[in-house]
């Protein structure tokens, strides 16, 4: 088994004659929190979405536990993408049953229980909800799976904070040590301690990356420092 669960090499994406990823390389280990951290228009989706099969490479290579993006790599990974893509009239009770039909590694206990302990009524209407509490809806779908790899493209943005540590905890507390988590986020400060390692990408490329330990001692400054000061407008 290789140590990497996503191998990324030379990865080329341009929209039009925008050069959203400029052939980024990005190893991502197994087990580990990771950070895609970048300020808006940096690539961030771009990139979620190659390796998700949503979108097509111009260029370079994107390896998921060996495959290429695929159906097969999307019964291993549980994405949740930065819109959604919820049948709105649904119940949520209809969504938890979609889900647990769909997909072989859903696991409706946890789901029910992550529900539960946020207090959202399994007979609402998605429509109904609140924008908060529709991301938290979506992100216990997401997470109820036991996926190897999670890719959360910014999740917790409309969440209030209560609901954030919550969230995070709870991410914390269903993952099991052999999955892989990506986060994709701006809001550093909020994640910086559940992360392993880090990827800064800036205008396509990427500009650090690392173990969070290793990249805070060396620089003297929290993640999130290090990304005001990277990126300050
Ligand atoms: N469908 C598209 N057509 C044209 N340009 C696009 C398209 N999608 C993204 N882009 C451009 O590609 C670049 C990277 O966008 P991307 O959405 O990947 O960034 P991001 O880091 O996810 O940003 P954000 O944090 O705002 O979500 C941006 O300059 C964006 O304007």
């Amino acid at each position: 088994m290789d140590r990497n669960i996503i191998e990324i090499k030379n990865l080329k994406k341009s929209y039009g004659n925008k050069e959203a990823l400029k052939g980024i390389d990005i190893n991502i280990p197994r087990g580990k929190i990771v950070g895609l951290l970048g300020p808006n228009g940096s690539g961030k989706s771009t990139l979620i979405k190659i390796i998700n099969g949503l979108l097509q490479p111009d260029g370079g290579e994107v390896n998921i536990n060996g495959l290429k993006p695929s159906i097969e790599t999307k019964k291993i990974v549980s994405y949740l993408p930065e819109r959604t893509y919820l049948n709105e009239w649904m119940k949520v009770k209809d969504i938890l049953k979609f889900f647990s039909d769909f997909y072989d590694d859903f696991n409706m206990g946890k789901a029910v229980e992550m529900l539960g302990n946020l207090n959202i009524d399994r007979e609402e209407k998605l429509k109904n909800l609140s924008k908060g509490t529709k991301e938290k809806v979506q992100l216990i779908l997401v997470m109820a799976r036991e996926a190897e790899v999670y890719i959360l493209d910014e999740p917790i943005g409309g969440v209030d904070p209560a609901g954030r540590a919550y969230i995070l905890k709870t991410i914390l507390q269903n993952f099991s040590e052999n999955s892989t988590l990506i986060i994709a986020t701006h809001l550093i400060s909020e994640i910086e301690n559940i992360c392993d390692e880090v990827i800064f990408l800036a205008y396509g490329s990427v500009t650090l990356s690392g173990n969070v330990d290793e990249i805070r001692e060396e620089k003297g400054k929290s993640i999130d420092s290090i990304f005001r000061e990277e990126f300050r407008c």
